[in-house]
């Protein structure tokens, strides 16, 4: 029963099938009817859709029937405008400066964590999460510090504040290069100290050198257009930056080599990964022009630090200006106390404006995200806008029911390992993501069969680890008005437990259309059958035969169940039938016999959708 007032409008509602993703932990609480089935982003559309809400709206459901709040961490300085918009929404418990054990200790009672780079988000957080945490937001772009696979095993969402710090960094960048090549850092200290070295500290003009940029991505861009500002040569190496960008700020795009060997200074902007660690090595600087400056305000560890050290000992590096360490606060200081090298404690994002607007960019993407919305900043999961998502909606639905239908068509011990879906649209392809309607299948599939849970940020590396490999394949469609005409979903290589589900060529094969906004099922095996696909479902193959309808239906009524539709395919008239019957209440075992006793039922199967 619900209880809540709120609640009580959802009782009219039809019955949830969806288990997961959980995304929003309060909607259980509310609804026990709901307890083992809360708030997804596919149930939430429907609820939507019943509430006649429109599906942009569906988020609001959150605080609708909302009553708890969830628990969101900030484990390091946020700025206010951020904190205000997560507290109207959330518990928020600033702790900063937590040591890695008391991290995993607060976690578990966490629906969201948001960090900047100083917290390491390792597997061991999301292990002692227990399942709880939702999502991860980085008040910042790099996302180093965040253990990705781990968050995507564990189904969280990780999203980043990409856009609201770029100027800031971009700017510290600057003030480096110039602050590097007119000696500002050294010639200040020595001031301090009563010293008046106007002959030591001799600066080299930046105007007409040769400024490289390694990464030319949304920094890399900025510091580019302020260095032309400047009368630099600028180039760049970025192998995935578009050519017209570059052209448009008067930059030319070079390989590596090119640009480490002819530039005078050198400012890295390309993110820490497994491919960039340390690409600043021995190697690389024996490249470099004798005398090259280096600024990086990207990340320490794309520089192996013993080998700058090197080349600034020997002389190939003149001046090094470093925001970033590859240990922070880097322990050892060799680098930091170099007489060429000009340090700050990482505070190329620190700037109030900078910080405000990477707070709100943040609490926006994880309120977001609680509310299960598919956020714009994801970095785990596939973005998808809002208006690709409401069209989707329905199909998102059909998606998981199909896969649901279909995986328990297959008899016990068959270990599936082969999954075909065979999306019917008129869509031009770049026109239509299936990554969403792939997750949902996944999710239908595997669900019943396994205590995983499923969203759309694990979906295809739950399937992989369980050695399921789904393919898709786009057959063309004359209509294109609907983003989908029809999704078939094919399982080879396993026995069914009903015969007629499979095709002519032994697949367990289900399809699908979005009738009037809601699933239906339209084909099993080879039988064409038109049947809602809500609550439970009855599939019955009989001799086609007069009177079959009503012996199964009174069947159905004696015992109390209701039957809410009923559908007849058949293959060969008078000889070959099947009926869907789509039924309000499970029924017992004993009336599942009586229907499997009358004599012209050859097979049939009880579905819970
Ligand atoms: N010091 C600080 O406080 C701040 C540091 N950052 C760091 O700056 C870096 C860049 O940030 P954004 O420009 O916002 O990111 P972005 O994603 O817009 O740009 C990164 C660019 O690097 C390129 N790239 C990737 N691998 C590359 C490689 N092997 N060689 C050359 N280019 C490569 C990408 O194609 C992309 O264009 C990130 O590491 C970020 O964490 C950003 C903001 C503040
Ligand atoms: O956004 C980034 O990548 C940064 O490095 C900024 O880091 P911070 O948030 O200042 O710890």
């Amino acid at each position: 029963m619900i209880s809540s007032s709120s609640c009580s409008r959802l009782t009219t509602l039809p019955p949830y099938t969806i288990s997961t993703p959980r995304l929003c932990p309060q909607f259980p609480k509310l609804c026990p009817r709901f307890c083992k089935k809360p708030l997804t982003i596919t149930n939430v559309l429907k609820i939507a859709d019943s509430l006649n809400l429109s599906s942009t709206a569906a988020p609001d459901l959150h605080s609708l029937f909302s009553r708890t709040k969830p628990t969101i961490l900030v484990s390091e300085k946020l700025g206010d405008a951020g904190l205000d918009l997560l507290r109207s929404f959330a518990d928020v418990d600033c702790s900063y400066n937590l040591s890695p054990d008391d991290l995993c200790s607060k976690i578990s009672s966490c629906d969201a964590l948001i960090v900047r780079s100083g917290t390491k988000v390792t597997r061991q957080v999301f292990e002692a999460a227990k399942g709880r945490l939702k999502v991860v937001g980085r008040a910042g772009v790099g996302i180093d510090n965040v253990d990705l696979q781990a968050a995507t095993e564990f189904g969280c969402l990780v999203v980043n504040a990409p856009t609201a710090n770029t100027i800031a960094a971009a700017e510290h960048g600057i003030a480096l290069l110039a602050a590097m090549a007119r000696n500002v850092a050294q010639a200040d200290a020595s001031m301090k100290a009563g010293k008046w070295l106007r002959n030591k500290y001799v600066g080299v003009s930046m105007v007409g050198k040769t400024l490289a940029i390694m990464g030319f991505g949304k920094v890399g861009s900025e510091v580019a257009r302020r260095a032309k500002g400047l009368g630099m040569h600028v180039v760049a190496h970025d192998p995935y930056a578009p050519a017209d960008r570059a052209r448009a700020i008067g930059v030319e795009l070079l390989s590596f080599d090119e640009a480490v060997s002819t530039a005078d200074f050198i400012s890295l902007h390309i993110p820490l990964t497994p491919a960039t660690c340390k690409v600043f090595s021995d190697a690389t600087f024996a490249k470099m022009k004798r005398g090259v400056r280096i600024i990086n305000v990207a990340r320490g560890g794309v520089i192996d630090e013993d080998a700058l050290l090197r080349a600034l000992d020997s002389g190939i590096v003149a001046q090094a200006a470093l925001d970033v360490f590859g240990e922070e606060p880097p322990k050892d200081s060799k680098l930091v106390q170099h007489q060429n090298v000009t340090a700050t404690p990482h505070l190329g994002a620190s700037t109030k404006e900078a910080q405000e607007g990477v707070a709100v960019e943040i609490a926006e993407a994880v309120v977001g995200a609680l509310q299960g919305e598919l956020s714009a900043t994801a970095v785990n999961a596939p973005m998808v806008p809002p208006e690709v998502l409401s069209e989707l909606a329905p199909y998102v639905a059909l998606a998981e029911k199909l896969g649901r239908l279909a995986v328990q068509l297959v008899s016990g011990g068959s270990g599936i390992k082969s999954v075909k879906v065979v999306y019917r649209s008129g869509r031009d392809p770049d026109d239509l993501d299936t990554r969403l309607l792939r997750a949902m299948i996944t999710k239908g599939i595997i669900e019943p069969i396994s205590d995983s849970v499923i969203n759309l940020v694990n979906a295809d590396f739950i399937a992989k680890q369980k050695g399921l490999g789904i393919s898709e394949e786009r057959v063309p469609a004359n209509s294109s008005l609907q983003p989908v005409d029809s999704i078939q979903v094919r399982i080879s290589n396993v026995n069914s437990k009903f015969q007629s589900a499979l095709s002519e060529n032994g697949e367990i094969s289900v399809e699908g259309r979005v009738k009037y906004g809601k699933p239906h099922l339209s084909r099993v095996g080879s039988f064409e059958v038109d049947v809602s696909l809500e609550g439970n479902l009855i599939l019955c193959r009989q001799v086609d035969q007069p009177g079959m309808i009503g012996r199964v239906g009174g069947i159905l009524g004696e015992n109390n169940v209701n039957v809410s539709f009923m559908s007849v395919g058949r293959t060969v008239r008078r000889k070959k039938a099947i009926m869907a019957i789509g039924v309000d209440e499970e029924p017992d075992k004993d009336t599942l016999n009586k229907i499997g006793h009358v004599p012209a039922v050859e097979e049939f199967v009880f579905l819970n959708l």
